[in-house]
């Protein structure tokens, strides 16, 4: 009998006599239906599940007692203690069923890819950030984004006027930098990096930054919306009363105050351009006040401010994270000093002392194998999730039906032996080199797979490429606490919770056994 079945079966019985009886019947009943899984969520004996388990609440209890910092490392246990395959359940979210395997990966995200959606779950927690932008669209309307993203990211004009978006904001980098080695005092590169990611997609995206570079010690309106609206729809994802939580306390007047700040400057930006005329610049802007919806018309200002606010979020902290886990994951203690001279050697040789462009980075390919092991080990997306919407039976054999979600961590595969072998512990950039292309193996995750892999990719690297390079040129980092591996942040992307500190010295060019030595 269905739980509404049981309540109506309890309306219709209960008399004044019997009314406490029925009431603990019913309490007993539903004990005992939902004794190892939430409420509103299907029983699945066939499926393996961490301890901790509490009737109704399923695993809410657990996971709302565990630090948000640790959700990754446990997820890593959890695949060693129970294998790849493995379920919770949460009342208010659904059934997760978390599917570790290249397989599995493949099945969801490219053959049976149109069984899995984003679903009303993420697109309920993120709207406000994402609105009906390409991230949290589904169906016709993302493949009207994804075409246009796509033709975008392709179009040559585009490629060269990103490479020297990436110069002219890398040089206000260098400046910080110099000041930081001349006066000796510790910078955070971690912080450095978000303004470059963002200053970068403003001049990108419209041909003017957010002036986040200019003010690295200080506050930049847009850039901090950005950062605490995101984190309050991060909060959502894992909290089913974030409604009832938002309404009563102050967070969801903060929400929408937010929200306003965002889409205010991205209008103000837009209406300028239109009174101004599109000209010929060659940004994101200008493609998008071009375009028309399949029907012929102009796309509407929300519409455009959803797709442009979604590229910047999807361009910032994914950018920002993973270069500062870059540049921590070849300087801390464990990493073999071998690895920063033959970057630092290769930079040198390439550049020569000169700026990046689109050619050099072809030549890059010890710093694009550094770029890969950096997401290997530290993916900015650590974890994320599809909605089924069609019942389905995955490569295992494992059932998943229509409503529950299927889930997997880019970091949990990245750090498996059995996918990587026994030195997966290891910061091992030579084991990119020479093998087929990143994109093409199922074990790596870290940008996605099949039709919704990130479309920035090839951005992402020339970004990472260009930025580390001219670092790297010019000065020798030392990560302040070199032997510590920085606390992960709350929310969805892999941050570090305090930073990345460091100290900066000019770099005499020809010296590369010096950066990795002292590092
Ligand atoms: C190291 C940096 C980056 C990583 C690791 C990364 C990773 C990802 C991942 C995992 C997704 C899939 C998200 C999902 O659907 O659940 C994605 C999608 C996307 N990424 Fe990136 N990304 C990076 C940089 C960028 C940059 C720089 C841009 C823009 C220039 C960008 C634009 C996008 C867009 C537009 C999508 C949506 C694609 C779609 O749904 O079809 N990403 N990215």
């Amino acid at each position: 009998m269905t739980i509404s079945g049981i309540v109506r079966f309890v309306a219709q019985h209960a008399t004044r006599s019997n009314k406490l009886k029925l009431f603990f019947t019913l309490l007993a009943l539903l004990t005992y239906k939902y004794r190892s899984h939430a409420i509103g969520t299907r029983r699945r004996p066939d499926l393996k599940e961490p301890k901790g388990t509490v009737p109704f609440f399923g695993h809410m209890i657990l996971m709302a007692s565990m630090p948000s910092t640790d959700l990754y490392d446990y997820f890593e246990r959890t695949y060693r203690e129970l294998g790849p395959v493995w379920s919770i359940s949460l009342p208010g979210i659904g059934r997760m069923i978390q599917g570790d395997t290249p397989e599995m990966l493949e099945h969801v995200l490219k053959t049976n890819f149109w069984a899995y959606h984003k679903g009303p779950h993420f697109t309920g927690s993120m709207g406000d950030a994402f609105g009906k932008g390409i991230l949290s669209a589904d169906g016709e309307s993302w493949k009207f984004q994804r075409k246009l993203a796509t033709h975008l990211f392709n179009v040559n004009a585009f490629r060269e006027y990103t490479s020297e978006v990436f110069n002219k904001e890398a040089q206000k980098v260098l400046d910080y930098l110099s000041k930081a080695a001349d006066s000796g005092s510790v910078v955070d590169f971690h912080a450095i990096m978000h303004a470059f990611t963002l200053d970068v997609f403003g001049s990108v995206s419209f041909g003017e930054s957010f002036g986040c570079l200019e003010n690295i010690d200080g506050s930049v309106p847009f850039a901090d919306a950005v950062g605490d609206l995101l984190g309050i729809c991060s909060l959502r994802l894992v909290d089913p009363l974030w409604k009832v939580r938002e309404a009563v306390t102050s967070v969801g007047k903060k929400a929408r105050e937010l929200k306003f700040v965002m889409r205010e400057r991205i209008r103000t930006i837009v209406e300028r351009r239109r009174r101004e005329g599109l000209g010929d610049k060659k940004d994101i802007l200008q493609l998008l006040l071009e375009a028309t919806d399949d029907d012929g018309n102009p796309l509407t200002e929300e519409y455009l401010v959803d797709i442009i606010l979604t590229f910047t979020i999807a361009g910032r902290d994914t950018m920002a994270q993973s270069v500062a886990w870059m540049m921590f994951s070849m300087l801390r203690n464990e990493t073999d000093p071998s690895v920063m001279e033959k970057l630092v050697r290769e930079v040198d040789e390439v550049l020569g002392g000169s700026l990046p462009t689109y050619e050099t980075h072809k030549k890059q390919k010890y710093a694009e194998a550094c770029f890969f092991e950096t997401l290997r080990m530290y993916p900015p997306l650590p974890r994320n999730f599809k909605t089924c919407v069609q019942d389905d039976i995955l490569p295992d054999g494992t059932k998943i039906y229509a409503g529950e979600m299927f889930t997997w961590s880019s970091y949990v595969m990245g750090r498996s032996e059995q996918l990587w072998g026994p030195d997966v512990k290891e910061f091992k950039p030579d084991r990119w080199l020479g093998r087929e292309k990143a994109s093409s193996l199922s074990k790596f995750s870290s940008f996605h797979l099949g039709p919704r892999t990130c479309v920035g990719q090839g951005f992402a690297v020339l970004e990472a490429l260009t930025i580390v390079g001219l670092v790297l040129q010019n000065f020798e980092l030392k990560l302040v606490e070199p032997g510590k591996v920085p606390e992960y942040g709350l929310g969805t992307t892999l941050a570090m919770r305090y930073g990345l500190p460091v100290r900066v010295t000019h770099r005499v060019r020809g010296d590369a056994s010096a950066t990795a030595v002292e590092a």
